[in-house]
């Protein structure tokens, strides 16, 4: 099927959205915490949106939301017009574990989602292996997971994922447990794997280099409770080089920008006095 894409800066018709979402967790002595606090967030089809913001600020939640796999405490997410609920297989989660079936080869890997859901057609396998080739595992095919690198297991993980032909990758700190050298590999993977496919992604980061130089758009969460501080349009070619002046000063913008959440960090947990109290128990 053939996908639809969006010139930069054109946003089409929501694909995911976030609305009015409002979370509420129970802290330690039975107090509730909001952790985000009325998101809006509107991602269209094609987009590649970084969720940036200080730890704590409610990155993963958001993102646990948007792919259905949590259910806010007010609002609601909706895919492509409709509530979410659950999770839909057009909406894959990546994390920072890539959890790879270990008794089962990088190619079984990949094909294990159309294998499960009985879509193994004809066509498939050439499918996989033009994967396998995208994410320079054709050679390591008939590796074990144990036999691979990190950046190899997660390359796998994104291959599999893709592979069910979702919608949207949902990226929870994918690269966050590599060394830095890899990291950059598979920040340079993961956006020229973008501008190839297009498949919309939203991924949760720390860095706000990896940020700027992976998305199109760079949503930062902050403040106690937490909102959308800056949504910002990254697209430009200056972004994504990191010695460019512009790449600098953004950095340093959004360095000011987070910084000052940062205090937030560990008790970013008052019992939030008017909101908490609009939460159902
Ligand atoms: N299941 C839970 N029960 C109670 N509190 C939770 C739960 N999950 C998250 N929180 C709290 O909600 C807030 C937001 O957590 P979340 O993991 O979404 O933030 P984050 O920005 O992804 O953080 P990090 O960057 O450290 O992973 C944090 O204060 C966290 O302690």
């Amino acid at each position: 099927m053939a996908r639809m894409t969006f010139p930069v800066n054109e946003r089409g018709p929501p694909l995911v959205e976030a609305s009015r979402v409002t979370v509420a967790y129970e802290g330690s002595k039975g107090e509730q915490i909001v952790a985000l606090d009325g998101i809006d967030l509107k991602i269209a089809a094609g987009e590649f949106v970084c969720l940036l913001g200080p730890s704590g600020s409610g990155k993963t939640t958001l993102l646990k939301i948007l792919g259905g796999f949590q259910l806010p405490s007010l609002g609601g997410a909706l895919y492509r017009g409709k509530q979410l609920a659950a999770p839909t297989s057009q909406l894959v989660m990546i994390f920072q574990e890539p959890n790879l079936f270990p008794w089962l080869t990088v190619e079984r890997n990949v094909a294990f989602g159309p294998r499960m859901s009985g879509r193994y057609r004809a066509g498939t396998a050439a499918r996989i292996d033009d994967l396998l080739m995208t994410v320079g595992l054709h050679e390591a095919r008939a590796r074990y997971p144990h036999q691979l690198s990190g950046g190899m297991r997660q390359r796998t993980a994104i291959a599999r994922a893709l592979a069910t032909e979702p919608e949207a990758l949902l990226l929870d700190e994918p690269f966050s447990a590599l060394d830095v050298a890899l990291r950059r590999r598979m920040q340079r993977f993961v956006r020229s794997l973008w501008e190839t496919r297009r498949t919309t992604m939203v991924m949760v980061t720390h860095s706000i280099e990896e940020a700027l130089l992976c998305a199109e758009r760079i949503v930062v969460l902050g403040g106690r409770p937490s909102r959308i501080v800056e949504d910002l349009d990254a697209s430009s070619p200056a972004l994504k080089d990191r010695y460019s002046p512009a790449f600098a000063d953004t950095q340093r913008k959004l360095e000011a920008l987070i910084d000052p959440f940062e205090d937030d960090i560990g008790d970013a947990q008052e019992p939030a006095g008017a909101v908490a109290r609009a939460m159902p128990r």
